[in-house]
């Protein structure tokens, strides 16, 4: 293995997960409130805290700079509430195998199926108007089985854009059938941080030869990248500059967006949003599968956690707009 890789102490011992359960026993950490879970061991360390959902659980993230593009349809609404949904993928074949997989390509098991169906019920009444995915198939393959279940049933389609003709062959020559469709838009900036010389070993055998410590800080450090690999910082640098130009303003435009992408690289996106120092973002864990849910509204992202389920009072209640929309779904149906 080549790369020389320094080694830092490890100052955090606490580890945050978004989760869906709920506890009546949090702290705050700055503007998140954080909820033990429990305890694991890492590494020799007790991990273990969650970071839940609920409306206790909300936090107000600083208002972003808006794109100033002179672009009118991205003037912010006054009255506008979008959702943004976060969902990493469901377990993958190589998360099976305990393999680094980085930007390997690799398929959904049959339990990341499942956690994305499973994922598509949670987020079943809560709009959403554009997705975009990480160019890698098991994060495309968690957006549309998730949307099997959405409720409004429009088919996802994926844009593909990367050459003219490619963009004009997959055109829609119906405005009716388009209305009935939702764009997915993939980009590489949503991969998962590249692994370098650790894609394809096994993690615990890594651990085994390297030590704990050493693979927990190319795993979960902040600006240490693994051998000829990314840092989480070098993978934010991609991916929080993609979701500030090509996400954040359809938001802004009143579009409710799905982002379906990968452990760092959604870390790296809910660094910036929640504001997480590079201390805290070292115990920062997503589950695969798990939707979280975010309502940007006057400039503001507002943390409304990971809806438990399709009816849960909470995620509704908050918004006007997810009230009316699920309002809107109850009466087709009946
Ligand atoms: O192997 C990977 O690509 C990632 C995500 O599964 O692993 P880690 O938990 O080390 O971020």
């Amino acid at each position: 293995m080549a790369g020389a890789v320094s080694h830092h102490a490890l100052a955090s011992t606490q580890s945050y997960r978004w989760s869906a359960q709920s506890s009546r026993f949090g702290k705050r950490t700055g503007n998140v409130r954080w909820v033990r879970e429990g305890s694991r061991c890492y590494g020799g360390r007790k991990l273990g805290f969650v970071c839940t959902s609920g409306s206790q659980q909300s936090s107000v993230v600083e208002p972003f700079q808006l794109p100033s593009d002179g672009n009118s349809d991205h003037t912010p609404k006054k009255s506008s509430e979008s959702a943004l949904i976060l969902i990493r993928h469901g377990e993958s074949l190589w998360n099976e195998k305990n393999l680094f997989t980085g930007c390997v390509d690799v398929p959904l098991t049959p339990k990341g199926v499942e956690e994305a169906i499973e994922a598509g019920k949670r987020i079943c009444n809560i709009p959403i108007d554009m997705i975009y995915t990480s160019s890698l198939i098991r994060a495309q393959m968690t957006a549309m089985l998730a949307m099997m279940q959405h409720r409004r049933k429009k088919i996802p389609i994926i844009m593909h854009n990367e050459s003219e003709q490619a963009h004009r062959w997959s055109q829609i020559y119906s405005e009716e059938t388009k209305k009935q469709s939702i764009p997915v838009i993939t980009a590489w900036q949503l991969n998962e941080r590249m692994y370098g010389e650790l894609q394809g070993l096994n993690k615990q055998e890594t651990a085994d030869r390297f030590g704990n410590e050493q693979v927990h800080e190319w795993r979960r450090s902040y600006d240490i990248p693994p051998p000829n690999g990314e840092s989480l910082e070098m993978c934010a640098e991609r991916a929080v500059a993609y979701f500030k130009d090509q996400i954040v303003p359809q938001l802004v435009a009143g579009k409710h967006v799905m982002v379906a992408a990968h452990g760092n690289s959604l870390r790296s996106i809910i660094m910036h949003l929640d504001k997480l120092t590079s201390q805290e973002v070292i115990s920062l864990e997503l589950s695969t599968g798990i939707p979280m849910l975010y309502i940007f509204k006057e400039g503001k992202f507002i943390r409304r956690g990971s809806p438990v389920g399709p009816s849960e009072a909470s995620v509704y209640a908050y918004t006007r707009t997810l009230s009316k929309y699920r309002q809107k779904l109850d009466s087709m149906v009946s």
